[in-house]
């Protein structure tokens, strides 16, 4: 670990726990319960995703951890502290960084990483330096006074993300850092989180992208209607469903095709024991003979009338446990795109 960037990890060493909640309920005012019995241990150190379907609660339970609002019932440990009657401290503990990126448009990158400094209450001797190494860190050396309107918006999440850091803080909550970014820019901030993790930044993270959850997440947490469906590594998730997907496109897909391809796979008896999921363009068939039983499938699939236009047999991966375990797909990077991004050359100094 570099000394001069190391962080501080006074409040919470490798092996304890930066978060601990134990069966917290959180209900809003309107009587919604979104956040429903989570039992939650994530270690120092940890790089740790919080997966789920749009509206299972991981916006509610983030910012529970983070002390923005209450839990209903249960208890919260954040570095050890208590998030109702330590909130103080916990705050000082903690980095988070909301959906909504709150850079000043009108302040430079490295006045923006100095006014962070002064709020968080770096002190003053010590500010230039650390605003010097964050700039570093996030890439924005080059354009350090270059005003942030100019920025694309994997830059401004990259600033952003070095404001909630000057104040060293053991653990950072991230709440869909990369939602909205291209995919150049997205690879970038991951490459910036991997860097903080491994200078012993406990990182947790909600996000829809698996493929990257899947690459750098040491655990990863599922919830689905504010519950927490499992908890583990990426590995096990994977190898916990078992077989190999058969993924089928079909020609000119719709809800009825769909339902009637099902039906044909089903009925035919190619496969004995066999899981089959649709999305709105693919037919997932997952058993442990698919791929040496793929040509029967197709077959059966002609017979009953349903032209197949494509299809692959792959390891399950984070997608397929995610449709196993909730019933939904989780979002695509072709699902979402940034707005034409000011690319870092661009920007004039
Ligand atoms: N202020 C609020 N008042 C009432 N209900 C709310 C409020 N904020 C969120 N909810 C509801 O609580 C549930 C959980 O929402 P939350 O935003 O925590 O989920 P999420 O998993 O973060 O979803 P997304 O991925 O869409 O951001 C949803 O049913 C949502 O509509």
């Amino acid at each position: 670990m570099p000394s001069e960037q190391s962080h501080d990890t006074s409040v919470s060493t490798a092996g304890e726990l930066a978060i601990d909640a134990r069966n917290v309920h959180v209900t809003y005012a309107d009587g919604t319960e979104a956040v429903q019995g989570v039992d939650l241990q994530v270690e120092s150190g940890e790089f740790f995703g919080f997966l789920g379907p749009n509206g299972a609660g991981k916006t509610t339970t983030i910012k529970t951890f983070a002390t923005l609002l209450h839990p209903t019932t249960g208890t919260v440990l954040v570095n050890g502290y208590d998030v109702e009657t330590k909130s103080t401290a916990v705050c000082e503990s903690i980095g988070y960084m909301a959906q909504e990126t709150s850079v000043d448009e009108e302040l430079t990158a490295r006045e923006n990483i100095r006014f962070a400094s002064k709020v968080y209450g770096v002190p003053s001797d010590e500010r230039a330096d650390r605003v010097e190494q964050l700039l570093d860190l996030v890439n924005l050396t080059d354009v350090a006074d270059t005003r942030a309107e100019n920025f694309s918006g994997g830059m401004k999440k990259r600033l952003d993300a070095a404001t909630v850091l000057v104040h060293r803080p053991p653990i950072v909550f991230l709440d869909e850092p990369t939602t909205g970014l291209d995919p150049e820019a997205r690879i970038a901030f991951w490459e910036y989180l991997r860097r903080i993790n491994e200078l012993g930044t406990t990182v947790f993270l909600t996000t829809q992208y698996l493929e990257e959850v899947d690459r750098l997440c040491d655990r990863i947490g599922l919830l689905q209607d504010g519950q927490i469906v499992t908890t583990d590594t990426p590995e096990s998730l994977k190898s916990s469903i078992g077989g190999e997907i058969l993924e089928l496109q079909l020609e000119e897909p719709s809800a009825n095709r769909m339902d009637h391809a099902k039906r044909a796979i089903r009925q035919s008896d190619v496969l004995d024991d066999s899981t089959v999921e649709t999305t709105e363009t693919t037919l997932r068939v997952r058993a442990a003979e698919v791929r040496e039983n793929a040509s029967a499938l197709l077959v059966s699939l002609h017979e009953a009338g349903i032209t197949v236009t494509g299809f692959e047999v792959h390891s399950p991966t984070l997608d397929d446990v995610f449709l196993e375990l909730t019933g939904s797909e989780a979002v695509t990077a072709e699902d979402e795109t940034e707005t034409p991004a000011v690319d870092q050359q661009e920007v004039a100094r």
